[in-house]
């Protein structure tokens, strides 16, 4: 697997190119912004979202048919933008491509995971999926980070990891592309409230008893979808949110940071030309949460705030005057 695509050139986006750089490969990028496709294309890396960070010559465009003909697309979109950006992208794919999920949100409108959205739009194509505790800027910069690779073929998956990983940059195989899935978009969510309570300044008691029963959150709604409980103790699950959650370098949790010292929702999101994937992923979490029968009371918090429906004290008070009850998942 030698020329690899990349759809979408945000930090992560940016990041993931370098690192199939770095591992040797040919390496095409889809940026929606002509600008970031032509300082790409200069070897100027990325000045919008990713500043300061070299990246060696890529072919980048934001035209779409520089993907086709690539034996494998890495997907970075942003997760509400996946299904029109994979409408277009079938149109330069040829049967079979390996397209590697590496966002991590669930679609708002649909509540599909982004496996549901290929299946939907690009019926011939494979899905992976790659996720894990990993901040775009540390590995543009080649700090070490490990990352789950889900893929149902164990040898595809193997192809996959040779084609980008690399010492600095270490995937693991697993068959779990559900487990993947969930850990990587409630995660998000769960920065959020770990942020709330940093900027509450609840103490870091309060911030690990969120972290486990977060966990217990992501785990429940997970195997109820299928998922194997195993893969949430993994990279893709416990181990980006112990990342997320314990980071202002995260968006999500600086987001919520900001929540919980009084600013609104709407100005802290204004500010930033990145995304926070959390906040659409909260709304969506609820509904599947209902739809599956399983109790995720710190993700519905994080939804019941961004809403409108409860302030910052409201939802903590009533997060705090649940019922006691077993501690399992
Ligand atoms: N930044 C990071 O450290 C990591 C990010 N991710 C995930 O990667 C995904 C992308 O995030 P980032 O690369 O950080 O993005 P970013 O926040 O750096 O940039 C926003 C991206 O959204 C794109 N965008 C905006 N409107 C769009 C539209 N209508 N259609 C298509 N694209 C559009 C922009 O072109 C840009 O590439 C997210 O799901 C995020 O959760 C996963 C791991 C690490
Ligand atoms: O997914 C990430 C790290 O693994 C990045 O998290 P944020 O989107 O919150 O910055």
């Amino acid at each position: 697997m030698q020329t690899i695509g990349v759809l979408g050139a945000g930090a992560w986006g940016t990041a993931l190119a370098a690192t199939a750089v770095k591992a040797g490969r040919n390496v095409r990028v889809w940026a929606l912004e002509a600008e970031v496709a032509e300082a790409l294309s200069a070897g100027k890396g990325n000045p919008v979202y990713l500043p300061g960070i070299e990246l060696p010559r890529v072919q980048a465009s934001s035209d779409m048919s520089i993907l086709a003909d690539c034996e494998a697309i890495l997907s970075v979109v942003p997760a509400q933008h996946a299904r029109a950006c994979f409408n277009e992208l079938a149109e330069h794919l040829s049967p079979g491509v390996p397209v590697l999920l590496c966002s991590k949100g669930i679609e708002k409108k649909t509540l599909s995971l982004m496996t549901d959205v290929v299946h939907e739009t690009m019926p011939k194509a494979t899905p992976a999926v790659l996720s894990g505790p990993s901040f775009a800027a540390d590995v543009a910069r080649g700090l070490p980070t490990a990352v789950t690779l889900a893929c149902a073929d164990e040898k595809l998956g193997q192809t996959l990891m040779q084609a980008i990983g690399r010492s600095a940059f270490r995937p693991y195989w697993s068959n779990d592309l559900i487990g993947a899935e969930i850990g990587g978009a409630v995660k998000n969510v769960l920065a959020i409230a770990c942020g709330i309570v940093e900027g509450l300044e609840l103490g870091k008691s309060a911030h690990a008893a969120l972290i486990s029963r977060g966990f217990a959150e992501m785990t429940r709604l997970a195997v109820a979808m299928g998922a194997q409980q195993q893969t949430l103790a993994g990279l893709c699950g416990l181990g980006d949110l112990v990342l997320t959650c314990s980071s202002p370098q995260s968006r999500n949790m600086s987001f919520g940071m900001a929540l919980g010292q009084g600013r609104l929702a709407k100005d802290v999101l204004a500010e930033r030309n990145s995304v926070t994937e959390g906040v659409a992923t909260a709304p969506a979490l609820t509904e599947l949460a209902a739809r599956e029968g399983v109790a995720m009371p710190i993700c519905q918090a994080v939804h019941e705030i961004l809403a409108g429906q409860k302030n910052v004290d409201e939802a903590m008070t009533a997060l705090l005057n649940r019922p006691f009850k077993h501690e399992g998942f």
